[in-house]
């Protein structure tokens, strides 16, 4: 998969290049590409924003240097086009399904916005040729999309073939299709088994692997119940069996 960023803050993008990422660029299996999008300014202040049409707080983006910079970075007669991903809280939300979908992509571009957003004219334009994705990573307040763009990469990143060492820990995720699906991860132990007074569940130390894949179930089950009610509702009956609903 190649990505490729536009960002007036390349910097916040430096993470990218680290552990799970890092590595997985390091082995040909991820390309990222960071573009200053200064470098489409024409002016000396190299000027990205102005103030916007109808008054009203803040700066927008201008919409030249955004041109400049897709034409340029998603040339209009590259086959395939990429799918333009344009982070911002008026998205439709990133979930793990959204996830799944991207990394099927050969080519996602990212156009990460600050101020007051993009001039609506880009997006626009550029959905005139590509696929246009807006996408929100939760309601909160941000400066700007950066961060979002690291949060969907390493999402997205971590799904591709090869990127995570143990297949099963995609497998195994809160949210991955199977048993556990849509369930948040239950708690979690390690060595040693008695840590200031504290004793790993005995059930973990019995070696009885469906009564401890029961347990887990358990755990999430009732996780899921407390942290996130919401989730619960959305659970197919189906996957339910008679214990889960004793719970
Ligand atoms: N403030 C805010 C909230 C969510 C979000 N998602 C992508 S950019 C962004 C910005």
């Amino acid at each position: 998969m190649r990505i490729d960023v536009i960002t007036i803050f390349p910097e916040y993008l430096e993470p990218l290049g680290v552990s799970l990422l890092g590595k997985a660029q390091e082995r040909g299996l991820l390309q990222v590409h960071v573009h200053d999008l200064r470098e489409w300014t024409t002016d000396a202040h190299r000027t990205v924003d102005d103030t916007p049409y109808g008054g009203g707080p803040g700066m927008v983006m201008k919409p030249e240097p955004w041109g400049r910079a897709l034409d340029t970075v998603a040339p209009p007669d590259a086959v395939p086009q990429p799918r333009l991903i344009v982070p911002t809280p008026s998205g439709r939300l990133f979930t793990q399904e959204v996830a799944i979908e991207l990394a099927k992509e050969p080519w996602l571009v990212f156009a990460c916005g600050r101020y007051e957003g993009i001039d609506r004219r880009v997006i626009e334009e550029a959905g005139t040729r590509m696929r246009v994705d807006e996408l929100s990573i939760g309601d909160y307040v941000l400066a700007g999309g950066e961060v979002a763009v690291l949060v969907i990469v390493e999402a997205v990143g971590r799904l591709l073939p090869g990127v995570l060492g143990n297949a099963d820990s995609v497998a195994d995720d809160s949210f991955a299709p199977g048993p556990m699906a849509n369930l948040l991860e239950g708690p979690v132990y390690t060595k040693p088994a008695n840590w200031r007074g504290r004793e790993v569940p005995p059930i973990l130390l019995s070696g009885h692997h469906a009564q401890i894949a029961r347990w887990r179930r358990d755990q999430a089950l009732r996780r899921t119940a407390e942290r996130r009610p919401d989730l619960i509702e959305r659970l197919d009956p189906a996957l339910l069996d008679e214990h889960d609903r004793a719970l």
